[in-house]
């Protein structure tokens, strides 16, 4: 038999002698190879394990679920994992303490009779925060779960594996405590005063996923009434990182930005930043297209031209960004020869870059490489050690700036895992907040 496929299948199995041979000797009759045999949970009447097996396909594999499931005597097959599920297994983030306690000692410098003193510096001087308490190394990363990558308004419980996600980027790339907020109403009333009630926990707030148009005003209104860095990551983080890549395939490329006509498709939270940011570093001829016309109305009042098709789109400009959420919505007979083409909708692009490059693009690249991962670590790091009071035009044109110099001759962008471009951003983010302040 040849094995083509791994899984890993999560089965409960009542303590019983001779019911995990039961499980085994099925898989075995069906031809399943058993590998690694994982404890996941040791309850008070069963055991939760882990067991690796390979299958022919996944016929095979249903079918040998199947025959465990007929098992019965209180055998149950929670979940067949596969390598992406076994990485979220149990979740992705752990708050974990960075004072161990060993000792009564430790104890009670740690926790009371110690504390109580702490708390009375701060009491007295609210900026010992500061110092004496991670406060200033937190993000809350908020959302409402309405536009979930391209998934759209799924939840923010279904959610929770993205914010998760933030959190293991924030915390392995420039050492911030990622704190997912899963709000359970779009309100931006309700959004803005729950935000501001939990916030002084926190350095600054990341909003993430939350979809268009109550985005625009739940950032705004926090941006005004708090006095801590607040960022919508979809917009400011992707505008950040797109503009780097537009910069760095101009350079290559000889092209002057200024001068080159932009199209962007879809306008929504991710799109009127980029087309925003990039008017703002001086593009003139700035196109957009979408299907909501409240949104090309915002395009319209932000000073860009918008056009009546994706084809019309397509045939002016030299420079096109996608964010629809939309899987193949540029097809090839549309691409031009030479043009620039970044189809950053996740987890699938608008075209894949290698069809956009086979029908004459010059550059071509997804929102899997061109991703605000490369932006929002650094500049929540850079705004954290400045002590900075909010997140502004200049620190996020720093930040481009600092990954266009952080990316390597004839790349769009920097390999999000090469630490220097979080280091890079950080110290541009933290230099323009000093000279702000
Ligand atoms: N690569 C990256 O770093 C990032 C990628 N994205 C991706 O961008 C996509 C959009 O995200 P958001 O802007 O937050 O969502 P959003 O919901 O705010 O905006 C989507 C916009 O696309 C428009 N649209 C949908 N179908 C369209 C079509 N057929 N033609 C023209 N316009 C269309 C919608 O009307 C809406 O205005 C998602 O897939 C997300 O994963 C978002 C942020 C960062
Ligand atoms: C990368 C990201 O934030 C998104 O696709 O929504
Ligand atoms: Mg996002």
């Amino acid at each position: 038999m040849e094995y083509s496929i791994l899984r890993n299948l999560i089965v409960e199995i009542p303590q019983k002698p001779g019911n995990f041979a039961k499980v085994a000797s099925v898989i075995g009759a069906e031809d399943g190879d058993i590998g690694d045999i994982e404890t996941l949970k040791i309850g008070t009447h069963t055991t939760v394990r882990d067991i690796t097996v390979q299958f022919e396909n996944i016929e095979h594999l249903e079918r040998v679920v199947d025959k465990i499931r007929e098992i019965g005597d209180g055998i149950i097959v929670h979940a067949i994992s596969d390598d992406v599920m076994k990485a979220h297994e149990g979740g992705k983030i752990h708050m974990s303490s960075r004072r161990p306690v060993r000792s009564l000692g430790d104890l009670r410098r740690v926790y009371t009779p110690g504390v109580a003193n702490i708390c009375e510096i701060i009491h007295q001087d609210p900026e010992q925060a500061d110092y004496f308490t991670s406060i200033g190394n937190t993000v809350a990363i908020v959302t409402d779960g309405t536009a979930i990558l391209g998934l759209g308004n799924i939840g923010p419980v279904a959610g929770m594996p993205v914010m998760e996600g933030k959190a293991v980027l924030f915390d392995q790339f420039v050492g911030i405590s990622g704190v997912p907020i899963l709000l359970d109403t779009s309100d931006p009333d309700a959004v803005v005063e729950t935000v501001k009630h939990i916030h002084q926990a926190y350095g600054g707030i990341l909003l993430e996923d939350i979809g268009s148009p109550h985005c625009f005003e739940i950032e705004e209104r926090l941006k005004n009434e708090l006095d801590i860095p607040v960022m919508h990551d979809d917009q400011h983080g992707t505008a950040v990182v797109t503009l780097a890549a537009i910069l760095s395939a101009c350079r290559t490329a000889g092209v002057d930005l200024a001068k080159a006509k932009v199209g962007q498709i879809g306008l929504g939270a991710a799109g009127l930043a980029i087309c925003k940011m990039l008017m703002e570093y001086g593009v003139e001829a700035m196109y957009g297209s979408d299907l909501n016309e409240d949104a090309q109305e915002r395009l319209r009042e932000s000073g860009g031209t918008v056009l009546g098709s994706i084809e019309e789109l397509m045939e002016k400009s030299d420079i096109v960004v996608a964010t629809t959420g939309v899987q193949g919505l540029i097809k090839k007979e549309m691409v031009r020869e030479g043009q620039i083409i970044l189809a950053l909708s996740n987890p699938y692009p608008e075209i894949d870059p290698e069809e956009a490059l086979a029908a004459g693009a010059a550059f071509a690249a997804d929102g899997k490489l061109v991703n605000n991962v490369l932006g929002f670590p650094g500049i929540f790091r850079g705004a954290l050690n400045a002590r900075a009071k909010a997140i502004t035009y200049p620190m996020l044109l720093a930040a481009a700036e600092a990954i266009v110099d952080s990316t390597k001759p004839g790349d769009l962008v920097p390999h999000p895992l090469d630490p220097n471009v979080h280091t890079n951003v950080t110290e541009a983010v933290e230099r323009v907040a000093g000279n702000e302040q």
